[in-house]
């Protein structure tokens, strides 16, 4: 097989092991250099006025990027930090060093498939290699699945069947790696780590999870070295608490761990203690992740459309006073306050945490979803653009939910969820309660009584 001076762009994939784009450069590389870059459109204010990239997403990035150098440099070589437009940067480091061939884990989001389109376009005389680097399944195997059409309990029926199999991680030598193609990246804007680390969060707020492949790595042992497992299905509903829900999906967004040593570990897991309801339901709960990511594809664009898969769009209006409101966990609902304020403090909130704050901004607030989904994709450091828009849909009644959208009673929830006010007292979610609305309808202030 010929072999080629190689750059690898990395993207969400930041780890060495079972990444299959990584893995199919590397066997045809003769000399290889690593890039990631930091998007500059994160970075500004989006259609929704927000940044995409927030305080403790960037942080988590940061430790995942330093954690990855670090590895790089142990084995010879080099990631090279650059920021800018994408398709731009790219283009002048494969311009200026001879690049003859690219490699890239696919991406599942709209603007980062067309950024690649770009750059097919633009570099027509370089090979590309791309992989799936991140899913549990094929593209192959997800061919003729009709997910449009499908609803989740139907995918999940037809990926269960034999001979649905999800392929074994793959194993890179990484002691035989390319030697290092040297190039120089300062005039392609390198990142300027000053600039973000003024973004970083204030050093008292801990960290849910630290980023990086090697944290990733410890922690999934960890995870399946315990009983928590064996106890998943009863506790992962549950609004707080480390061990309740597997914390796996930080990793997973940035692609420190992929979803296929998880599942591995599982059944290795399933093998030794036995399996029972909840470890099915951790695998069931990846196959959720599963059918967003291959539904994202399909979608395209009409991920982030207002009436999402329907024909009209929803009953809403934008009333900013109440979208600030919920952002700074300053509503009329104790409940929604604190999973709020736990989001804006660590960058998590559990997942029942965001069915009732997701629901409350479409149904108490009557907001429009998308400024909500913008909002989490700002702050969570396990932002995914399948898992959030998709959901984000799912609840506001314009995505794959057979039932048409969710509306979770507030007050019962937090009888059920917290029903000693523990969860609501830790975040001071009933502190200094207001009114929804400062103005009525005319625009004249609200009186107090
Ligand atoms: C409005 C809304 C927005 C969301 N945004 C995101 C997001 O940006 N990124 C993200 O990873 N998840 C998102 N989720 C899904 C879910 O809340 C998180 O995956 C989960 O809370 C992460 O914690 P965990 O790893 O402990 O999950 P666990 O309960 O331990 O689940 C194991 C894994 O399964 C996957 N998973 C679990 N639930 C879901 C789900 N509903 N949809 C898709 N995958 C799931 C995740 O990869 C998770 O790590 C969102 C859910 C809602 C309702």
């Amino acid at each position: 097989m010929s072999l080629y001076r190689s750059l690898f762009c990395f993207s969400t994939d930041l780890r060495l092991t079972d990444n299959l784009a990584l893995s199919a450069l590397i066997s045809r590389s003769s000399d290889i250099a690593f890039v990631f870059v930091f998007d500059e459109n994160s970075f500004k204010p989006n259609y929704f006025q927000q940044t995409s990239m927030g305080k403790h997403r960037l942080a988590f990035l940061l430790q995942s990027l330093e954690d990855l150098s670090g590895q790089l440099n142990a084995l010879g070589h080099k990631l090279h930090l650059c920021y800018g437009e994408p398709v731009k940067v790219i283009t002048d480091i494969v311009d200026a060093f001879n690049i003859e061939q690219v490699g890239y884990s696919q991406p599942v989001g709209w603007n980062e498939r067309v950024s690649w389109q770009k750059l097919h376009t633009r570099l027509s005389e370089t090979r590309f290699v791309s992989q799936w680097s991140n899913s549990l399944f094929s593209e192959e195997q997800i061919k003729g699945v009709d997910l449009t059409s499908f609803s989740f309990s139907q995918f999940r029926r037809h990926v269960e069947a034999k001979p649905f199999a999800v392929s074994k991680c793959c194993q890179t030598w990484l002691g035989d790696l390319p030697q290092p193609l040297m190039i120089d990246t300062q005039p392609f804007q390198q990142a300027d780590s000053d600039k973000l680390a003024r973004l970083l969060p204030h050093p008292e707020t801990t960290p849910l999870v630290l980023g990086g492949e090697k944290s990733a790595q410890a922690h999934l042992l960890n995870y399946f070295s315990q009983s928590s497992p064996s106890t998943y299905k009863a506790t992962r509903n549950e609004l707080d608490g480390f061990e309740n829900s597997t914390k796996f999906s930080p990793f997973l967004a940035i692609g420190n761990l992929s979803a296929r040593q998880i599942w591995a570990a599982l059944r290795q897991y399933e093998a030794i203690h036995g399996a029972n309801d909840s470890t099915y339901w951790i695998g069931f709960e990846l196959l959720w992740r599963e059918y967003f990511h291959w539904l994202t594809l399909t979608l395209g664009k009409h991920v982030f459309r207002f009436k999402g898969m329907k024909t009209t769009p929803p009953l809403t209006c934008f009333l900013p006073e109440r979208f600030t409101k919920w952002c700074q966990g300053n509503t009329p609902f104790p409940l929604v306050n604190a999973c709020m304020k736990q989001l804006n403090a660590t960058g998590y909130m559990s997942n029942r945490g965001r069915q009732i704050v997701a629901s409350c901004l479409v149904n108490e607030l009557r907001v429009d979803w998308r400024y909500g989904a913008a909002y989490f994709e700002h702050q969570l450091i396990d932002y995914d653009v399948a898992s959030n828009w998709c959901n984000w849909q799912y609840i506001a009644g314009v995505g794959v939910d057979p039932r048409g959208g969710r509306h979770f009673n507030i007050a019962k929830q937090a009888q059920t969820y917290d029903p000693n006010n523990r969860f609501i007292q830790l975040w001071q979610g009933d502190k200094d309660l207001c009114s929804l609305d400062s103005v009525d309808a005319a625009d004249w202030p609200m009186s107090a009584e």
